[in-house]
């Protein structure tokens, strides 16, 4: 039976980088090995648990905020929970790792350049942005603070395929220690 070194896996990067595709591939991943995983997708939390929160600092603060509540209770009640928000800079992150104090959690990087990720443009934000329909977009007119290696695992999702990157974390994930 396959044992698990983490309790959440918190997936942040930024828009179009791959988070939600990340977070839906490992959710299936678990389900695979019959274990149950919850996922919490920024989009999908703005439209309940997190209504109206907006993108200031403290609506995203505010957000993030309750995501790693939800995702801390889950730990207890012993569900894995995989997490697709932008957490943009390093003092959201710490909020975040405070709540999962007792939760181990593996921090994954979606690393996907600018570029890359305003050429995908999966909902059209970069192009609203540049037209001037939309202000503070993460990566575009909002701030984004890449982590360090020690901080987060990089996927670097420009470069490899999908499958490949969800095989990383898996692998992470589950990895035997001697
Ligand atoms: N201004 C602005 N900046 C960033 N994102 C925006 C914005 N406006 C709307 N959206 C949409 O909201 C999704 C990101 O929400 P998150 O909850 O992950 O953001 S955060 O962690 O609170 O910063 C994000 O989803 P992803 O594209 O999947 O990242 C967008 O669809
Ligand atoms: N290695 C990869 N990991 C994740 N997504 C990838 C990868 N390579 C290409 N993609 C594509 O990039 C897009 C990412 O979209 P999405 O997961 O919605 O991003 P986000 O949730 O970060 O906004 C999808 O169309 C996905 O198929």
């Amino acid at each position: 039976m396959l044992t698990f070194n983490f309790n959440v896996v918190w997936i942040f990067g930024l828009p179009s980088a791959g988070k939600s595709t990340l977070a839906k591939g490992l959710q299936q991943r678990f389900i695979q090995a019959e274990q149950a995983c919850l996922r919490l997708d920024g989009d999908e939390l703005r439209e309940g648990l997190c209504r109206g929160l907006g993108f200031s600092p403290a609506g995203r603060e505010e957000n993030i905020r309750r995501a790693a509540e939800v995702a801390a209770l889950s730990a207890k009640s012993g569900i894995y929970t995989v997490t697709a928000l932008i957490t943009p800079t390093d003092s959201y992150r710490k909020v975040a790792r405070i709540i999962l104090k007792d939760a181990p959690a593996l921090w994954v990087w979606a690393k996907c350049s600018y570029d890359a990720c305003q050429s995908r443009d999966v909902k059209g934000l970069y192009r609203k942005q540049r037209e001037g329909h939309l202000v503070n977009l993460t990566g575009a007119d909002g701030y984004f603070e890449e982590p360090s290696a020690d901080e987060a695992l990089h996927i670097d999702t420009e470069n490899n395929d999908v499958s490949t990157s969800i095989d990383l974390i898996w692998a992470q994930l589950t990895k035997k220690h001697p």
